[in-house]
């Protein structure tokens, strides 16, 4: 199983190294535009083999995507981050034109990789490696709703002051600090509903703290986060190497789900040896129907700046 990760930068280190350390890849090449980076960040993950305990090879590249070829998945995560104050959407003037050569590039090598676009606004960038390489719509999947997922349920412990693994719980929508569709009508506490121990003004709370979920962190650190998008990433690349058949939100092209069609937004999938296997059709009350077409509204905007 060999996995190209382009863009060595924050999130795409952290995602090899917890490839790595999960040990489940034999390969991951790492590929950046910067001189030396990748080849230093590979060496340096690679003199953590021994201590951690994994025989991944990870290898580093300087634009040469001769390296990434034969890759069965491949991450984007190339682009620019936000700062504080500003939103994912402002950053597509840039991240763009970055995705839509390194797709072109890793689909010319790779002719049958499965594509995991990270780079932000995701959801759009997701579409816009459809526009760019024309692959199947199983093969092409925007990681967004795995990470706030994980965030939603560490807001939902915190508020029920018990462990994460406790809790069960899932964010659909736009990947956006107003997109985002905490889903606290179906979250748990082994298997009882969270609205049994939570009052609906704290429950607000989690769902308004789970959307600024990643502005919050950008705010603390100057820059946006790494540790938990890197393992929400090293995740859905397991789920597919290891064909799990694993369930997580992600952005997909949809065609008619959810009554929506021709963008790419958080909606749970099935991930496995093919990419996305299903896409799964929650039933919606007519409130969360109702955001669930704002939250597309939104991308729609976003994805029509691709032609501006
Ligand atoms: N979808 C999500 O949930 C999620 C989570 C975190 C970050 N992100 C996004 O991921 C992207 C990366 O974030 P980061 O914190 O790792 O940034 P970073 O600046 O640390 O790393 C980005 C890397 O991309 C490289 N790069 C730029 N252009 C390139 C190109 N054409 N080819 C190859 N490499 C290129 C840069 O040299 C840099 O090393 C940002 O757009 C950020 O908003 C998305
Ligand atoms: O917040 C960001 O800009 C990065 C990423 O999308 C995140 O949610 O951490």
């Amino acid at each position: 199983m060999k996995v190209t990760v382009v863009g060595a930068g924050a999130v795409g280190a952290s995602c090899a190294e917890y490839i790595g350390i999960k040990n489940f890849a034999s390969e991951v090449v790492l590929l950046d535009i910067k001189e030396g980076f990748a080849e230093g960040k590979a060496m340096d993950l690679m003199q953590t083999a021994s201590l951690m305990g994994f025989d991944t090879k990870i290898t580093g590249t300087t634009n040469d995507y001769s390296k990434t070829a034969g890759s069965n998945i491949a991450v984007i995560t190339s682009g620019i981050p936000r700062k504080p104050g500003m939103t994912r959407e402002e950053l597509i003037g840039i991240n763009a034109g970055i995705v839509k050569t390194v797709s072109e590039n890793l689909v010319k090598h790779s002719p049958d990789v499965i594509l995991i676009v990270v780079s932000n606004p995701m959801d759009t960038m997701a579409y816009l490696a459809h526009q760019s390489t024309g692959l199947p719509k199983n093969r092409i999947i925007g990681m967004g709703g795995a990470l706030d997922s994980a965030r939603f349920k560490y807001r939902l412990a915190e508020a029920l002051e018990c462990p994460q693994s406790d809790v069960d719980g899932m964010v659909l929508g736009m990947h956006s600090d107003t997109g985002m569709i905490p889903l606290t009508r179906l979250a748990t506490r082994n298997s009882v509903p969270v609205s049994n121990f939570l009052s609906e003004d704290r429950l607000n709370q989690v769902m308004e703290d789970t959307k600024v979920g990643g502005a919050t962190l950008t705010k603390l650190l100057g820059t946006s986060a790494w540790y938990a998008p890197g393992a929400a990433v090293s995740s859905l690349v397991q789920a597919i190497a290891c064909d799990q058949k694993k369930m997580f939100p992600c952005s997909v092209l949809l065609d008619g789900e959810y009554g929506l069609s021709d963008l790419c937004i958080g909606v749970p999938v099935i991930l496995g040896k093919n990419g996305i296997e299903k896409i799964v059709e929650v039933p919606l009350s007519d409130t969360e129907k109702e955001t669930m077409q704002k939250s597309a509204q939104a991308v729609r905007d976003v994805n029509a700046l691709l032609n501006a």
